[in-house]
């Protein structure tokens, strides 16, 4: 204890580290990382099998993401975790089997068809979301808005992912096995990082590995489904002679590439893009958006300024487009939603862009509740980062968007307040680097989705905030969940009231 007393980080004890502290953190985790990255920019967390690195200066970032990429692969211990749930998908490879998935779904994410398809679905699934919000807000029903966003995103991420349509977002809210499934699984994964018991459990096949288990073979079953049916539909308009008819969603594209061949690494490799897709695009999105209607809901001004921002954008657009709006009667069940659907028409790729304050509030979500709150990455070799901190090859180095954004060294004195205007300068909107504003990641391997996730969640909040003030349902506690994505332990409950 006397050696360690001026050691900034956790204290250790020898063999187990700061295991037991990190343990008796865990479900505050990201904030016990800001106290430590707040008094140091560097953290080092030695634990029983290996040693974690946590980094919050963007120099530092930009060396491992960029700089010296080749040295932070994801790496065999994050692989060994995350196989069983994202096998050797784009998320958890590296190399020849990284590069080539990557090559394949950059060109996909660059297609006009799949921007324009994609901006239909997005459209179609936030109304169908305003059509539930109306009834429960007629109805005087509490909602639960982040199961509502992560049926919203699911059903879209199927459509534009895989040309399926699953309707988890049916009026109804149907049970959905799958995302039940995909989200236990999610959860115990991630706690292997910390659990260093999970392969004797996984070996005995017990307690959390055992659920596991269970949740995997669920989700395998539904993937497998998704893949048969859509290589069953391109099989037949290929039969009929109308190759024009195959769609050109993610999924169709990888399966072009594999060819004829349907045998099991075919499958399995299909398997894993799937649900990378699954995790890239349902989750990140779903939950993002839940953190943007908390911040709004507790910060009035900014609902009131973007319901401005809303309102001006409708009358502008359509006086472009020499339409009239039509009477919008918030009592009347038809009306509301007829002037909802005529709202959601004048929401286009390009006019979305137009709407500034929107992008803020969206950006300044992600500083303070990034989608994925830590990244970690492997250590190939020995090496030195650019503030004199040695890291060792076989550790592991984890650059921390949460913490990174609420750090007075990196955004000023008001960090840790909820502030859209600081994206502003003189009245425009101001960019920040990648390795400080580190949601989306930076270097090679940035989020790929980036500018589809923004279209949606622009349609999506547009939509909802300019119909909608969202009160918390009294007592309701909003907190994270430890997982890989920063989702609401509890849900986001809420009580919907229409807006004229
Ligand atoms: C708010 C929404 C989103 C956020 C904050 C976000 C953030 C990120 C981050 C931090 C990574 C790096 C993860 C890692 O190192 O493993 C990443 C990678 C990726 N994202 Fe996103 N993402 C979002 C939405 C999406 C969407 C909607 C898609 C696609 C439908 C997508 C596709 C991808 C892909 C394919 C990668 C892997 C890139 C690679 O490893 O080369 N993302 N994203």
């Amino acid at each position: 204890r006397w050696s360690q007393r001026n050691k900034k980080g956790p204290k250790t004890w020898p063999i187990l580290g700061a295991a037991i502290e990190q343990l008796m953190n865990y479900e505050r985790m990201h904030d016990w990382l800001v106290t430590y990255l707040s008094q140091s920019k560097t953290v080092v967390v030695p634990m029983p099998f290996a040693t974690y690195t946590y980094i919050a200066e963007p120099a530092n970032v930009e060396h491992v993401l960029k700089t010296n990429f080749n040295n932070y692969p994801k790496g065999e211990v994050y692989h060994s975790y995350m196989e069983v749930l994202l096998g050797d998908g784009i998320f958890n490879s590296d190399g020849e089997t990284w590069r080539k998935q990557r090559k394949t779904a950059s060109l996909e994410f660059a297609s006009k068809n799949l921007r324009d398809f994609s901006t239909k679905v997005f459209r179609d699934y936030s109304l169908k979301l305003s059509s539930i919000l109306s009834t429960s807000s007629f109805l005087n029903q509490q909602v639960d808005m982040q199961e509502l966003l992560m049926r919203m995103t699911l059903d879209s991420i199927c459509k534009v992912g895989f040309g399926v349509e699953i309707e988890s977002l049916a009026p109804n809210l149907p049970d959905n096995l799958f995302a039940q499934a995909f989200d236990a699984a999610n959860i115990i994964v991630t706690l292997r990082f910390i659990d260093p018991f999970w392969k004797i459990k996984k070996f005995l096949n017990i307690g959390s590995e055992a659920q596991l288990d269970r949740s995997i073979k669920i989700i395998d079953d539904f993937t497998y489904s998704v893949i048969r049916t859509r290589k069953a539909e391109i099989e037949q308009a290929k039969n009929s002679g109308l190759h024009n008819k195959i769609k050109h969603d993610i999924l169709s594209r990888f399966i072009e590439l594999a060819g004829e061949g349907s045998d099991d690494a075919t499958e399995k490799s299909l398997r894993d893009v799937v649900l990378n897709f699954v995790i890239a695009g349902r989750d990140t999105t779903a939950t993002t958006l839940s953190w943007a209607i908390y911040m709004t809901l507790t910060h009035d001004h900014v609902a009131e300024k973007l319901y401005l921002e809303l309102k001006t954008f409708e009358e502008d657009q359509a006086k472009l487009r020499n339409a009239s709006l039509l009477h919008c009667d918030t009592e009347d069940p038809e009306s509301f939603i007829r002037r909802i659907h005529q709202f959601s028409e004048l929401l286009t790729k390009d006019s979305l862009e137009k709407l500034p304050y929107l992008h803020a509030v969206i950006t300044e979500t992600l500083r303070l509740y990034p989608a994925v709150p830590q990244d970690p990455k492997g250590i190939l070799k020995d090496d030195v980062l650019p503030d004199g901190t040695k890291v060792k090859g076989g550790g592991m180095v984890t650059y921390v968007p949460y913490s990174m954004g609420r750090m007075e060294y990196n955004w000023g004195p008001d960090a840790s307040t909820f502030r859209p205007e600081r994206w502003f300068k003189d009245g425009v909107l101001v960019h920040e680097s990648p390795f400080k504003f580190t949601a989306f990641q930076a270097g090679p391997r940035i989020c790929l989705g980036k500018d589809s996730a923004y279209l949606q969640m622009r349609m999506a909040l547009a939509t909802l905030c300019r119909f909608y003030r969202f009160r918390l349902v009294a007592g309701h506690t909003v907190k994270y969940r430890m997982m890989t994505i920063l989702s609401m332990a509890n849900g986001l409950k809420l009580t919907i009231h229409r807006r004229p």
